[in-house]
């Protein structure tokens, strides 16, 4: 017992955390509790998602401070406080990601999201320009023909009980193909197979982060890899599909350009292209190849498509329960928008002040990506006394950072006064972090909040939106993206 107790028998080869000046560790970093003589080695074995979610939230309520666990071969430096996450990620030698992202390789190799080092760098500059604020104007049609889209499709719904997990999710693969990747989807891409085996990729990504055995790449080739290969092959044919569309559609452009002139001519007035068409760019300029265009392309999609479904959804149902706010939001759009909603544009979203607030309430408290990892790859010492050894794995934990009482009193409540200038002043610059923050952030973020605004302004325009369902039974997976098993159903009644 008292060997297990200091070395933890079974997680005996996980480097130990130490403190840079020699003070216990753990009046500085606790452990989390162990749910065996095994050191955390089999806490989250055959858990289901729930209750994974659960035990790494109640760690946190009980710790109160960034806490260590000991698996099978590697340390795990949980953060949970916004002190915490400003040292890590802006810590130039943290820039590296953790574990779980190699889990997401044979789906990503290693694109932007993925990769690390050079490549990374190199990728992130290339593509930086296609978010760029100028060319949001150019998303900012696509995001209106598809909410137009959507609401129609409402219309002929039983609106008695919209479940959005089923139509949201349409709407933003639609949107970030079209936008980002400038191809739409039409009958010869089968989005709703891609979207299945999306899911069924993140459950083998599930079972990989909770069984220690799945960990080991030999194990998981024999019992899970194979089942995977379907669905990694129809979520790669489908990017594949919209390389090859956009591919055609940028020859033909080119070749209808009279001087072949063109691309050089936009380049000098530096004119701003939608990602895929910079990837394709960059390509004939020998900077990326067909295979590296791939990575991206699967990256923007994965990245771009599910986290604005869930912070959709979310903020919706928090549209149906908040009546007040929500006839607060619908105030403002009629005092800032016109009926025609064809002027609408960026700048009349950028006056949607209320409705703002309210979309990062509910990020916060629903961040679509709960946790962000990285790995340390030589030994780092932290201005907070907490000495990290090679190898040492570190999550961060957005979701209980984003409830830290000291920075949001009462945490739980709903209140998206939080945000105006006046009460987000002081706060602590890394309390608030749904995109992540310094060098790795998200690229997406000002499309995400763009394209958001703008299905919530059509919506709101069209239709009241009701409760159907008590946030008291909601429940959290684990995961790459929150989700809930819960459906989140909300009713819609058609404004006169
Ligand atoms: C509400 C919507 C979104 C949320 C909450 C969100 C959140 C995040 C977070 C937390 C990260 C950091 C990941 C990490 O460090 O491991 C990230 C990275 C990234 N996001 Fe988003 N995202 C959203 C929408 C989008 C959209 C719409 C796109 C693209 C169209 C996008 C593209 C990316 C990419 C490419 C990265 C990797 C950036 C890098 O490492 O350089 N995201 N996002």
């Amino acid at each position: 017992h008292k060997l297990n107790r200091d070395y933890c028998v079974m997680a005996f080869f996980a480097k130990r955390l130490k403190t840079v000046d020699g003070t216990p560790l753990e009046r500085v970093v606790p452990q989390a509790k162990a749910e065996t003589i095994f050191g955390n080695v089999f806490d989250y074995f055959g858990a289901n998602n729930v209750a994974l979610f659960d035990s790494c939230r109640i760690s946190a309520a009980n710790l109160k401070k960034s806490y260590v666990e000991y698996a099978l071969f590697t340390t795990f430096y949980n953060v949970i406080t916004a002190e915490d996450a400003e040292l890590l990620l802006n810590d130039k030698n943290l820039l590296t990601k953790g574990i779980a992202y190699y889990f997401l390789e044979p789906f990503l190799q290693t694109g932007l999201l993925t990769s690390g080092g050079k490549k990374w760098y190199t990728r992130r500059k290339m593509l930086t320009p296609a978010f760029h604020f100028n060319i949001l104007g150019q998303f900012e049609d696509v995001f209106k023909e598809e909410s137009q889209k959507f609401v129609d499709q409402c219309k002929n719904l039983d609106k008695s009980s919209i479940t959005l997990n089923e139509i949201i999710p349409k709407f933003t693969l639609n949107s970030v193909c079209d936008a980002a990747l400038g191809v739409k989807l039409d009958d010869q891409l089968d989005d709703q197979q891609y979207r299945e085996s999306f899911k069924m990729i993140e459950e083998a990504f599930i079972a990989r982060i909770s069984n220690p055995f799945y960990m080991i790449d030999a194990i998981y080739n024999v019992f899970l890899g194979p089942k995977m290969e379907k669905h990694l092959r129809t979520v790669h044919e489908f990017s594949s599909n919209i390389i090859h569309k956009r591919r055609q559609l940028f020859a033909a452009k080119l070749e209808h350009s009279p001087t072949g002139q063109e691309k050089e001519d936009n380049f000098a007035k530096k004119k701003r292209y939608s990602m895929l068409d910079t990837l394709l760019h960059a390509e004939r300029d020998g900077l990326i190849d067909h295979a590296g265009i791939c990575e991206e392309v699967d990256t923007f999609m994965f990245e771009g498509f599910d986290t604005t479904s869930m912070a959709l959804i979310f903020t919706l149902m928090n549209l149906s329960l908040y009546q007040e706010m929500q006839e607060q939001c619908y105030q403002e759009i009629l005092e800032c928008v016109e009926d025609d909603l064809q002027k609408l544009d960026v700048n009349v979203l950028g006056k949607l002040k209320y409705l703002e607030c309210f979309i990062k309430e509910t990020l916060r408290l629903y961040p679509s990506v709960p946790g962000i990892m990285r790995k340390v790859m030589q030994d780092t010492s932290l201005a907070n006394n907490v000495f990290l050894p090679a190898g040492t794995e570190i999550s961060i934990h957005i979701f209980d950072i984003q409830r830290d009482p000291r920075y949001f009193p009462e945490p739980n409540k709903f209140d998206p006064s939080r945000f105006t200038p006046e009460n987000s002043e002081g706060r602590h610059p890394y309390a608030y972090i749904p995109f992540s923050a310094a060098q790795r952030n998200c690229i997406g973020q000002k499309f995400a909040m763009l394209e958001m605004k703008t299905l919530l302004v059509y919506i709101l325009k069209d239709f009241r939106i009701l409760p159907l369902m008590d946030p008291k039974d909601l429940q959290f997976e684990s995961g790459i993206i929150l989700r809930t098993p819960n459906a989140i159903k909300i009713k819609l009644q058609e404004r006169i």
